[in-house]
């Protein structure tokens, strides 16, 4: 049975649906060091931001095969190593994008209203009216920074509540910020006109530190930040020094460069600042949500099945991929079938997508190909995780070709690979039942369903050299299970394909290359 690591805390719900096909360990708050030494025992690893998945702890995890993150951040995981080693990592996309708005939500309105110290000061047995007179967000000017899930939900209900909106983000387009009711503006302009700007960006190279001392500077001495993205983003020395200074009115941080936060000049802070440590997904339902969603994708990778969010390698839409499924098989193994023909030293793949799809996203089929192109050599080491990075690693120049006019079938593909043994082309196709038909070699037409053993010949069409080569593998006690010639024209070059039962040893093999009207002959295990 697999093994599961389970090192932050997840709700029940998931563990009971990876318990199903694995073991499950919960351990959380481990140091690096005991985490690196207990990873290689587990196949898959589930985490939320408490766990930092370093490039060690990958090394290390000798058996990973999928890491989870419940959650949708994965910058505490290092997806560059996991994407070499193969390891694919998935998250949950969608699955907290109302708890981190609302708790936007909450820290915009509690910063207004200073609620959390007019809580403090009650409780302590006072009756302080006067130090908590806030502001209204009604017809304020709410600034939101990154309009995708977050920002757009935040967007939507600050509408609600009268605010006006403007909104920076560089990949969003005009016609979606408005019907957000959003005017999409530069970031200077956002920085000037906002009482309010929200933070709902990733943390980038170019996100980082991206509220400075200068960005601030350009801000109003009434305006207030939320930041419930990620940590770094804001300059923290920075925003302590000028809510010390009176610059800007107040902040409201969920997320910190450091977690957990410790010593800070934040802590010193009195009413204008608001801080909570990390919450944004901490709802009951945002919890179920993303453990449920991380632990069937880790289910179902442990079953050798698909992810459905996994974020190294190319999203497709569960539908998509269902469509694609029987395509990707015929990828694979068209694209070891060639790449045995074409010998070792790969140089170059040619990917013709014809019929269906050529009209199709393509992605998904390049990879799959390449998977099977690099198998031979590279056995259960490649996936569809690093296909593209081994190809590439290799030098492999991968052509992509679409030719939507061709018709023989609903949809086929033909790979030509130039390799140390030549260069070899196959096509294939999918039947009614999507049953795999290798349909021409080296443009010869066949039909063929591929066969774990197969014998491929080229050679002269002449009367005697099918017979000639039943009787030699008879001979060597090679049993053929189909045999199948294709020729262009009657006594020109023609090709022959044999499965057999058992792979066909390499002297047996010179022998065949020795009939009279052979030119070549090449073995492959599928
Ligand atoms: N506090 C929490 O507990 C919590 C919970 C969930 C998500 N988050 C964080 O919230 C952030 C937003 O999450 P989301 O689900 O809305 O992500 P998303 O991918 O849906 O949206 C991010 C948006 O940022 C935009 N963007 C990227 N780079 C930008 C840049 N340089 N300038 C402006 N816009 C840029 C993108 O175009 C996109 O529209 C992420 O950082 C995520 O990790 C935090
Ligand atoms: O990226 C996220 O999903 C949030 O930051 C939530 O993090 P958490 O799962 O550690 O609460």
């Amino acid at each position: 049975m697999p093994k599961v690591l389970v090192s932050d805390p997840i709700d029940q719900v998931g563990i009971d649906i990876l318990s199903q096909v694995a073991q499950v360990d919960i351990k959380t708050g481990l140091p690096p060091e005991q985490l690196v030494q207990i990873i290689p025992e587990y196949d898959a690893l589930m985490i939320r931001s408490g766990t930092r998945v370093t490039a060690d702890v990958i090394d290390a995890g000798k058996n990973l095969k999928i890491i989870g993150r419940a959650g949708v951040g994965v910058d505490n995981v290092d997806v560059t190593a996991a994407t070499r080693r193969g390891i694919v990592v998935v998250n949950s996309p969608e699955g907290n994008t109302i708890a981190a708005a609302e708790h936007t939500l909450a820290m915009m309105m509690s910063l207004s209203r200073y609620i959390p110290d007019a809580n403090q000061s009650t409780k302590s047995g006072k009756w302080d009216r006067k130090s908590y007179t806030g502001n209204e967000v009604y017809n304020k000017t709410l600034g939101v920074v990154g309009l995708g899930k977050i920002g757009a939900h935040v967007a939507t209900v600050a509408r609600a509540m009268g605010m006006k909106l403007l909104a920076y983000d560089p990949f969003v387009s005009v016609e979606r910020a408005e019907q957000l009711n959003c005017r999409l503006v530069e970031l200077d302009m956002l920085f000037q006109e906002s009482d309010y700007i929200t933070l709902h960006i990733p943390k980038t190279p170019e996100t980082a530190n991206l509220i400075n001392a200068a960005a601030i500077a350009r801000m109003k001495p009434t305006t207030r930040i939320i930041n419930c993205a990620r940590g770094g983003i804001i300059d923290e020395a920075a925003l302590a020094a000028a809510l010390q200074e009176g610059k800007i009115a107040g902040a409201a941080l969920d997320v910190f460069g450091s977690e957990p936060l410790g010593e800070s000049p934040l802590t010193a802070l009195g009413k204008e600042i608001v801080l909570t440590p990390h919450l944004g997904a901490s709802t009951e339902e945002a919890q179920v949500n993303v453990a449920v969603d991380v632990a069937e994708q880790i289910r179902d990778v442990l079953l050798g099945l698909p992810a459905r969010s996994a974020v190294n390698i190319p999203g497709l839409r569960p539908d998509l991929l269902e469509q694609l499924k029987p395509y990707l098989q015929l990828a694979e193994t068209l694209g070891n079938l060639v790449g045995q023909l074409a010998g070792g030293r790969i140089e170059s793949l040619n990917i013709g997508l014809q019929g269906e799809l050529a009209t199709n996203q393509s992605q998904p089929i390049v990879i799959a190909a390449l998977k099977g192109l690099l198998s031979h050599a590279l056995q259960e080491r490649v996936n569809y995780v690093n296909a593209s990075i081994e190809a590439k690693e290799r030098g492999i120049r991968v052509i992509e070709t679409r030719d939507a006019s061709v018709r023989d079938y609903a949809g086929s593909l033909q790979l030509t690979a130039k390799g140390s043994l030549g260069e070899h082309s196959v096509t294939g196709a999918l039947l009614g039942d999507n049953e795999i038909r290798i349909t021409s070699l080296n443009d010869f037409p066949i039909n063929v369903p591929p066969n774990r053993h197969m014998l491929f010949t080229l050679h002269r069409d002449m009367p005697g050299i099918i017979g000639s080569i039943g009787s030699l593998l008879g001979g060597f006690n090679v049993n053929i299970a189909s045999m199948q010639v294709g020729r262009k024209i009657v006594r020109g070059d023609a090709v022959m394909v044999l499965s057999i039962d058992d792979p066909l040893p390499d002297n047996i093999l010179e022998e065949v290359k020795k009939v009279s009207g052979i030119r070549d002959a090449y073995t492959v295990t599928l």
